[in-house]
């Protein structure tokens, strides 16, 4: 069943944003200043994370769309996946006071689902639940950076990295807002 975007504007301005290839998080360090790093190369729950910097302010995931579809080429390269493999994929916002903070799209092989149920997440973090896995793995952070389009010039700071549990696998990439840079006052890059 496919819920139905919340956000359309949101969803649509983010899937059509051109991002450049991704790199391996240490290339992109030089690039990039210490604060960001601390965001984009951190290792532990987003989520966690995020809910500390609101500092009290509500924390929301909000539920852009989730389907079983046809992941991106570059997806389906970095999975492994054959040209036209399914899997589910789930699109989010992160909020802090309603304000979208990260937007996130994470794709789960149909084969590697091995019966999780992540349909029936909906606005609970998919973080919360990976977090809690005590045979959790996280694999290598890599880094991209949108073309302009969403910031005057300075694209937003992109992540990915694969999760595993057992025999689940999941890509989880994360988008970085303005939103975010301009509420805890980060640089452009
Ligand atoms: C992997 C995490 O989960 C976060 C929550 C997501 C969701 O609910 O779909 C997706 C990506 C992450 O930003 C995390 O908190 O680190």
């Amino acid at each position: 069943m496919r819920d139905r975007p919340t956000s359309p504007s949101l969803h649509t301005a983010w899937l059509n944003t051109p991002w450049r290839r991704w790199y391996p998080a240490a290339v992109a360090r030089p690039a990039m200043s210490p604060a960001w790093w601390t965001w984009v190369a951190s290792r532990d729950s987003l989520t966690a994370r995020l809910i500390a910097a609101a500092d009290g302010r509500p924390f929301r995931v909000r539920l852009l769309d989730q389907r079983i579809g046809r992941p991106s080429n570059d997806e389906a390269r970095a999975l492994g996946l054959k040209p036209r493999e399914r899997a589910w994929l789930r699109e989010v916002a992160l909020c802090i006071d309603e304000r979208p903070w990260v937007v996130a799209r994470s794709v789960v092989p149909l084969a590697k689902l091995h019966g999780q149920r992540l349909d029936r997440l909906g606005e609970r973090s998919l973080g919360h639940w990976l977090f809690r896995q005590p045979d959790l793995e996280r694999g290598p952070i890599e880094v991209t950076q949108a073309t302009a389009g969403f910031h005057d010039g300075h694209g937003p700071w992109g992540r990915r990295s694969m999760f595993h549990h057992g025999r689940f696998a999941v890509l989880v990439q994360e988008f970085f807002l303005d939103t975010m840079a301009a509420e805890l006052s980060l640089p452009p890059r």
